[in-house]
């Protein structure tokens, strides 16, 4: 494949599998979730934004370019900040608590479901076991956020009479980092793809990703939405 093929079937992976298709996300932007499958969504989804910037110090600590790493690194400054509570692990505990979560509950993930743990760790130790081209490919999900990021936030403003332009200041940025970090990321790997085997790798690195974020939305739906299956020791409001 040439470059520009190798990006097209990159692009197809993320119209056919990216999470802006699961059922959940279409509930959520049409107004029909309940405050508790919003809190859970956010006590989760915490899990992942607190990993990110693991798997981002995984991958520095493997790229021999200094290049590439004064790059790369951005991407922890932006979810640590400068003091490690002013960046969008911050932000995203905000959003928790401005959906009436409490900020230690979140923290300690202790109330996340199975999956989501299985999930996010399964994420770190891709991008800690395989070729630093695979887990640079794994992040080109981001390639897609800012559709998913398009879609969510007005539709949480206007069909959730709790939710606020503040409590969703996690957003903002995002779509603007996203696209730096997605750009960077997609001409490393069609320039480092350079064997079918290694272009395949790079596919499924993306595909093996997109599972990650389905699953995770899977698991929520499974526990909070119609058949209620909460799994002992999740998040469960109505134990309080
Ligand atoms: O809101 C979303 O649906 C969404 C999706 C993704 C993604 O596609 O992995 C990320 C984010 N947000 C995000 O905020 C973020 O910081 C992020 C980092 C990464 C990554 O894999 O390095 N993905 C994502």
């Amino acid at each position: 494949m040439t470059p520009a093929q190798l990006e097209g079937v990159l692009r197809e992976v993320g119209a056919a599998r990216y999470h802006n298709l699961h059922p959940l996300h279409h509930q959520m932007v049409s107004g029909a979730l309940t405050r508790t499958q919003m809190q859970a969504w956010a006590l989760n989804r915490y899990c992942y934004q607190a990993v990110i910037p693991r798997k981002d110090a995984m991958i520095l600590a493997r790229a021999e370019d200094p290049a590439f790493r004064a790059e790369w690194r951005k991407r922890i400054e932006d979810h640590d900040g400068d003091d490690g509570w002013s960046g969008g692990i911050a932000r995203w505990l905000k959003l928790a608590t401005g959906l009436g979560l409490d900020a230690d509950a979140v923290k300690s993930e202790r109330l996340a479901l199975p999956a989501t743990r299985f999930a996010v760790g399964a994420y770190l130790s891709f991008c800690t076991n395989r070729s630093l081209l695979e887990a640079v490919a794994s992040s080109l999900t981001e390639l897609f956020s800012p559709v998913i990021i398009g879609e969510r936030v007005p539709a949480m403003l206007a069909k959730y009479d709790y939710v606020t332009e503040d409590i969703l200041a996690y957003f903002k940025p995002r779509p603007v980092q996203a696209s730096r970090d997605a750009d960077f990321a997609l001409a490393y790997v069609l320039e480092h793809a350079t064997t079918p085997e290694k272009q395949q790798a790079v596919i499924d690195a993306l595909v093996f990703k997109c599972d990650i974020l389905w699953a995770m939305l899977d698991a929520l739906d499974y526990a909070y939405g119609g058949k209620g299956h909460v799994p002992p020791g999740a998040f469960n409001p109505e134990e309080r």
